[in-house]
C-alpha cells in the first residue's frame, strides 16, 4: 500500500486552469507535510524503462574487475561506476549495501557554466547502455522541470523561475544495484537514513519495496508507488532555498526479511541539481516573522562540494 499522496502530471499539463491549480495545491501541500509524492503520467515510456533496466542489469552483471575499470579516480564518484560499500549516509560509518552508476549532464554549447562538468564514462561492453541512459535522463529532466514549475507557482514566483537553473543543471541519473545479502550485515543497510542533497529527486523502481520515509510524527512508513509511478521528493537544496517551507524528508532503504536476502533490488533515482552558480539563499517569499531566515547564503556548487565530502565520495 502506498502511504504517500499520488498526483497526476496530466492535471498540470491539461491546459485547464482549475486542474492545473489542483495539481499545484496537491503537490505543494504534500511537500509541506510528508515531502514525498508519487507521480503518474510522467514522460518516461514503459518501453524506455524496460530498456533501461535491461541495460543496467547487464552492466551490474559484469565481473567486478570489469566494472572497476569504470571507477575513475578523482571524479568524486560523479560519473561512471561507484563500487559496493563506498558511499555511506552522512554521519554513518558503515557503507551502504549498494553499487551504482552515474550518468551526468551533457550541456548545450551555449550553457556558459561556471565550471565544466566531467565527461560521461562510456561502457564499451554494452553498445546501447549510454544512449539508453541519456534518453531516460532527458525524460526525467523534462518531468522534473514541470514539477519545479508547479512548485514555483506554489511558492508565488514566476512559473519559469527554475527553468534557467535546471536547464544544463548538474543533475545525475543513478542506477543502483543492491545485491543479494549473503552474510549478516553487521549494522549495514541497503541505504542508511538520509536526506537527498539536490533540488528534487525522481525515483524509478520503488514499487519493489524497501523504501521508507520518516513521517513528521517520527514513524517510518513504507513508500510503495504503483509500478508506472515515479516517487518524487524534495532535497536539501530546495528545503534550504524555500527556508524550510518545502521539506527534505529523511528516507532509507531497509534490508528485506532474511528469507528474501537472496533477491537483489534495483532502483534508479534522478537527482535533479541546478547549475552550480544558482544561489540557494532563502527566497524572500518564504521568509517572514514566523519563519525567519534559517540558513546562510550559499551557491549550489559550494553546497554540493560540502556534502560530497560528508558522504565519503570526495576526500578533503
Ligand atoms: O533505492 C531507493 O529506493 C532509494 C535510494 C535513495 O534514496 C538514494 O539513492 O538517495
Ligand atoms: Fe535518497
Amino acid at each position: 500500500m502506498n502511504n504517500i499522496p499520488s498526483v497526476d502530471l496530466a492535471d498540470f499539463l491539461s491546459g485547464d486552469a482549475a486542474r492545473k491549480q489542483k495539481f499545484v495545491n496537491e503537490l505543494g501541500k504534500a511537500y509541506e507535510e510528508i515531502g514525498f509524492v508519487s507521480l503518474k503520467n510522467h514522460f518516461l515510456s514503459d518501453e524506455l524503462v524496460s530498456e533501461l533496466y535491461k541495460e543496467i542489469k547487464a552492466f551490474f552483471a559484469l565481473d567486478v574487475a570489469e566494472k572497476k575499470k569504470y571507477e575513475i579516480e578523482g571524479l568524486g564518484g560523479q560519473r561512471g561506476y561507484v563500487s559496493f560499500g563506498k558511499e555511506h549516509a552522512k554521519g554513518k560509518k558503515e557503507g551502504d549495501l549498494k553499487e551504482f552508476w552515474h550518468f551526468g549532464q551533457e550541456p548545450t554549447e551555449d550553457a556558459n557554466l561556471p565550471e565544466d562538468y566531467p565527461e560521461n564514462v562510456i561502457v564499451k561492453e554494452l553498445p546501447d547502455f549510454n544512449k539508453t541512459g541519456m534518453e531516460a535522463y532527458r525524460m526525467l529532466e523534462k518531468t522534473g522541470i514541470n514539477v519545479l514549475r508547479a512548485l514555483a507557482l506554489y511558492i508565488g514566483v514566476d512559473e519559469h523561475y527554475f527553468d534557467h537553473w535546471a536547464a544544463n543543471g548538474n543533475s545525475i541519473l543513478r542506477p543502483i544495484h543492491y545485491p543479494p545479502i549473503t552474510e549478516e550485515p553487521q549494522g549495514a543497510v541497503r541505504a542508511g537514513a538520509h536526506g537527498d542533497i539536490n533540488l528534487i529527486t525522481l525515483l524509478m523502481g520503488a514499487s519493489t519495496g524497501g523504501l521508507q520515509v520518516l513521517r513528521k510524527d517520527g514513524e517510518w512508513i513504507d513508500a510503495i508507488p504503483e509500478e508506472d509511478e515515479l516517487v518524487i521528493n524534495v532535497g536539501d537544496m530546495l528545503e534550504r532555498h524555500t527556508n524550510n517551507k518545502l521539506r527534505s524528508t529523511i528516507h532509507r532503504v531497509v534490508n528485506p526479511p532474511k528469507e528474501e536476502w537472496g533477491n537483489p533490488r534495483y532502483s534508479i533515482p534522478f537527482f535533479m541539481h541546478p547549475r552550480g552558480d544558482m544561489k540557494l539563499n532563502c527566497m524572500p517569499e518564504c521568509v517572514d516573522e514566523q519563519n525567519p531566515k534559517a540558513f546562510d547564503d550559499i551557491t549550489a556548487g559550494e553546497f554540493l562540494h560540502q556534502r560530497l565530502v560528508e558522504i565519503g565520495l570526495i576526500k578533503k
